[in-house]
């Protein structure tokens, strides 16, 4: 059996339509779903195999992409909205209903991601946002309970996938990081 990596990807990447003018995220509640409103597409869409990062059920990695913070606007029920870990460098917003991640938020100004929020384009309820492009924190899922041994599968489906695993983030995010670094210490 192949393995699973996310219910978005097990079937093949969706490519994005190019011209996606954002949307609305909806939570899995029946009774009072929280709405956000993202405007625009959004950037670094890829898989992540991090524990902190939210999964649906049965998922080995999370798909998670960033927007502008301020293209961000929660809508509906937001009064549901919890930080699941207020000590964490990404503040992620769940629904305490259902337990899904609507977004998260580094508040941390000095942080090279500052500016940028986290969320799961599979909750948008239109069509046409960017695709995923890499998996990231790939060895991570074994923390999640993958075994050891299974890691040649999952790269090997990744690759397939055309989602090339890294360990930690992409090389280009990983140089924008060591940038902001460098600039910083200069400075
Ligand atoms: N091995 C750790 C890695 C966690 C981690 O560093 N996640 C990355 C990718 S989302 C991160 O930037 N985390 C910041 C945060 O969670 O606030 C785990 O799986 O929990
Ligand atoms: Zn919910
Ligand atoms: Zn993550």
């Amino acid at each position: 059996m192949t393995v699973h990596i996310h219910p978005s990807v097990d079937n093949g990447v969706k490519q994005g339509s190019g011209h996606f003018a954002g949307g609305t995220l909806v939570c899995k509640c029946h009774d009072r779903p929280v709405k956000v409103g993202i405007k625009g597409d959004v950037a670094h869409n890829h898989a992540c195999g991090c524990t902190k990062c939210w999964k649906p059920s049965g998922a080995n990695f999370s798909v998670v992409a960033v927007v502008p913070r301020q293209n961000v606007t929660v809508l509906e029920n937001g009064d549901k909205l919890k930080i699941v870990d207020a000590s964490a460098v990404i503040q992620r917003y769940a629904c305490t209903g259902c337990g899904t991640h609507m977004y998260g938020r580094i508040e941390n100004t000095g942080h090279p991601f500052y500016g940028l929020d986290f969320i799961h384009p599979e909750l948008f309820q239109e069509q046409g946002s960017a695709a995923p492009g890499f998996a990231a924190f790939v060895s991570s899922v074994i923390e999640s309970g993958v075994k050891p041994e299974q890691m040649g599968e999952i790269r090997a489906r990744l690759k397939e996938l055309g989602l090339e695993p890294y360990d930690c983030l992409s090389p280009a995010l990983m140089d924008a990081i060591a940038t902001h670094v460098a600039k910083a210490k200069a400075a």
